[in-house]
C-alpha cells in the first residue's frame, strides 16, 4: 500500500483486542424491562425483540436510535486472482467501485431503500496484495494500514454500520483465512463465488491447500491469518469492527467474504464480535460452516450470494424495524390493553 509509517501495529491491535468495552447492561436491562411491557403477547416479535436489545447493550442507550446508518463497502485487488479463481476479470473489482460511485449497483438500490449513506473506501486497487499461493499476501505494514484505514469508516454520529466488500478473488481468499482459522479441509470452505465451473472450483480448492502450504504459519495466529491471505479489503473490515466496538456501533455483517474477515477477531478473543450480527446467509457454502464455528444466526436467508454489503444493507431495514417497534408501541397501561390474564 503505501510506505509511509503505520498508524498502528499488530502490538497495538492484539491490545485493543484485549481491552474491547463490554456490554452496556444497564442499557439492555431497560430495554428488556420495556419489550415486556409493549402491546404484544411476550416474545410474540421474535428476534426483532432480540435485536432491539442487542442494539440498545452495544449503543449504551436506551432506547436505541437508527437515524444515521452507514454502509462502508471496501474495495481491494487479490494477487490470487490471477490463478483463475474467479468467473470475473480483476478489472471488474474498479469497475464495480465506478459502478457504486454512479448509483448502479445492487448494494446502490438497497442504500436508497434503507435511506442508508453508502461509502465506497477503495484500498490502491492499482497494486493487488501479492498471490498467497507463494508468499504472504500482506506485509505487517500494509496489513496494519488497511485496518487504520477501515478504522476512518467509523465517524461521530453513525448509530449502526453495515460491512461489505469488493474484490475480485476474494472468496477464495477468505476460503484460505476459513481453513487457516477452523481446520478442516480446503474444500470444506471453498464455493463457486462468482460462479466458477467444476475446473474454477477445483483450482480455487488447489489455491487454497497451496496457500496453506506456503504460509504455515497462518494458522498459529489469527492475524497472521489475515496478513497472509487477507487482501486489503478484508484487513479493513476487521479494523472497522474494532472501531465500531470502540464507538458503540453495532455493525451488521454481509456474507462470507465479509464474515471470514470478522472471524479474524473472533478468533483473537471470543468476545470480539458480540456487538456484530450477521445479516444474512450466503448462498457460499463456507458460510454456514463459518456461521456455526462463530456461533452466530444470520437475520436473513434470501438465497443471496453477491457480497458488496448487499445482504448488511437490506437487514438495516430489519434493525430499523425491530429498533422503531421498541421505541413507539404503546405500553399496556398507556393504551389501556388488557393484560395476560391467565
Ligand atoms: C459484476 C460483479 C459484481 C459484484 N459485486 C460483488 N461481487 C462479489 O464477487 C467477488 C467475489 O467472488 P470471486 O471470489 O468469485 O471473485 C467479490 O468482489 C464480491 O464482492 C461481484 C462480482 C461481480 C462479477
Ligand atoms: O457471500 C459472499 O460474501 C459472496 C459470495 C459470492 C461472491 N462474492 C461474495
Amino acid at each position: 500500500m503505501s510506505n509511509t509509517q503505520p498508524a498502528i501495529t499488530f502490538e497495538e491491535i492484539r491490545a485493543l483486542v484485549r481491552n474491547l468495552p463490554g456490554p452496556d447492561l444497564d442499557a439492555g436491562t431497560a430495554a428488556l424491562q420495556r419489550e415486556r411491557q409493549l402491546t404484544k403477547p411476550a416474545g410474540a416479535l421474535g428476534r426483532l425483540e432480540e435485536i432491539a436489545q442487542w442494539m440498545a447493550t452495544w449503543q449504551g442507550q436506551h432506547p436505541a436510535e437508527v437515524r444515521r446508518p452507514r454502509v462502508a463497502v471496501f474495495a481491494g485487488n487479490h494477487g490470487v486472482a490471477a490463478r483463475g479463481v474467479s468467473a470475473y476479470p480483476a478489472a471488474v473489482t474498479a469497475q464495480m467501485v465506478q459502478n457504486f460511485q454512479n448509483g448502479g449497483a445492487a448494494v446502490n438500490q438497497l442504500c436508497e431503500v434503507a435511506d442508508a449513506d453508502l461509502r465506497v473506501y477503495e484500498l490502491d486497487l492499482e497494486t493487488p496484495t501479492a498471490d498467497f499461493t507463494e508468499k504472504p499476501a500482506m506485509g505487517e505494514e500494509d496489513c496494519c494500514q488497511a485496518m487504520a484505514y477501515g478504522m476512518m469508516a467509523v465517524e461521530t454520529g453513525v448509530q449502526l454500520l453495515a460491512l461489505g466488500e469488493m474484490g475480485i478473488g476474494n472468496s477464495t481468499a477468505a476460503a484460505a483465512l476459513c481453513h487457516a482459522l477452523f481446520g478442516g479441509e480446503a474444500k470444506d470452505w471453498t464455493g463457486r463465488g462468482t460462479g466458477v465451473d467444476d475446473e474454477g472450483l477445483a483450482r480455487k480448492v488447489a489455491a487454497v491447500e497451496a496457500g496453506l502450504a506456503a504460509n504455515p504459519q497462518a494458522k498459529d495466529d489469527p492475524f497472521e491469518a489475515l496478513r497472509c491471505f487477507g487482501g486489503y479489503e478484508l484487513a479493513a473490515i476487521a479494523g472497522a469492527i474494532l472501531a465500531a466496538r470502540m464507538a458503540r456501533v453495532p455493525v451488521l455483517l454481509d456474507g462470507y467474504a465479509c464474515t471470514a474477515a470478522a472471524a479474524v477477531l473472533f478468533k483473537a478473543d471470543r468476545r470480539a464480535l458480540d456487538h456484530c450480527m450477521v445479516a444474512h446467509r450466503s448462498v457460499e457454502p463456507g458460510h454456514d460452516h463459518l456461521l456455526a464455528a462463530i456461533g452466530k444466526e444470520p437475520l436473513l436467508d434470501l438465497g443471496m450470494r453477491l457480497g458488496e454489503g448487499s445482504g448488511a444493507a437490506l437487514a438495516i431495514n430489519i434493525v430499523k424495524s425491530a429498533c422503531a417497534c421498541h421505541a413507539g408501541m404503546a405500553t399496556f397501561a398507556d393504551a389501556g390493553v388488557s393484560t395476560r390474564g391467565v
